[in-house]
């Protein structure tokens, strides 16, 4: 069975300047394994497409329509399974790291807390000896001590590793990770992709990737859809994609790739 099935997924935005229709019908499909990867400018719709997939934009403010099954369940049809899926099935992997744990509880805490609902038979000692495997599986070094940690005291990279261990702790079938490095120095960047897909072959886990970047779409994907204006405008294999595109939009997207050299104000027409 597919991981995850959208298809012809529509999502109209109330907004203060009136209706937007930012995701305007795209299919696609992630498998488990695989690595599918939305790429496209800022607004063309990919977050959102995100929050559908997890059924976490505002009923109040979005109008859904398609169909989206996660693990055989429609979350558009089933919004309140879909609550049940997040924490289970699917996990999120957050844009900044920064912001995205308590700055008041140290990290075991914060990861024994996700343990403790995942599985709540876990004695406390357990929760931490589980706790420090999962640091140490997103290669955190002395993970026991790391664990007595309060997020200020550690660099992006590592929170970014943290979010990672907590995302990992449920045993997500599907990992949604929304621009996971942009938030992050250039140098620890490839650490944090190259993690993911180590993780992913030792879980199988599937994962949709989201990212303006075509550099990280180019490692990390098996396949890609360009996205313009809530709408797939080319979609395929990623070296297809990336080495002959058949849309000027794409080659436009890939001449915005930041090189030593000339700045272009321009962005993607
Ligand atoms: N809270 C909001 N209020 C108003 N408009 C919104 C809101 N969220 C999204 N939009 C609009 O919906 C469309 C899609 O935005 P979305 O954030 O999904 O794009 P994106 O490709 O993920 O961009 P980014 O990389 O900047 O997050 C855009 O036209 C955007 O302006």
């Amino acid at each position: 069975m597919t991981l995850l099935d959208v298809q012809d997924l529509q999502v109209e935005l109330m907004t203060e300047a009136g209706v937007v229709r930012a995701v305007d019908g795209i299919s696609f499909t992630v498998d488990r394994s695989e690595t599918v990867t939305l790429i496209g400018e800022s607004g063309s719709g990919k977050s959102t497409t995100a929050m559908a997939v997890q059924a976490l934009l505002p009923e109040r403010l979005a109008v859904v329509s398609g169909r989206c099954v996660v693990d055989g369940v429609d979350v558009v049809a089933r919004p309140r399974e879909a609550g049940k899926l997040r924490g289970r099935t699917i996990a999120m992997i957050p844009q900044d790291p920064m912001t995205a744990l308590s700055p008041v509880a140290t990290v075991g805490r914060q990861l024994g807390e996700v343990l403790a609902r995942s599985e709540p038979g876990l004695s406390r000692s357990a929760r931490r000896e589980r706790a420090t495997d999962l640091l140490d599986s997103v290669r955190i070094t002395d993970p026991r001590r790391q664990l007595d940690a309060y997020p200020h005291q550690l660099s992006g990279g590592m929170l970014q590793r943290v979010l990672i261990a907590i995302a990992l702790a449920i045993d997500p079938h599907l990992l949604v990770a929304d621009e996971p490095t942009s938030a992050l120095d250039v140098t620890v960047q490839a650490g944090i992709l190259d993690l993911l897909l180590d993780l992913q072959d030792r879980t199988s886990a599937g994962i949709l990737m989201i990212t303006h970047d075509i550099g990280v779409a180019r490692l990390v994907s098996d396949r890609v859809h360009v996205m313009r204006d809530g709408r797939f405008v080319e979609s395929g294999e990623v070296e297809a994609v990336v080495g002959a595109p058949q849309q000027d939009y794409t080659r436009r997207l890939l001449d915005a790739v930041p090189r030593l050299g000339a700045w272009t104000d321009g962005g993607v027409a």
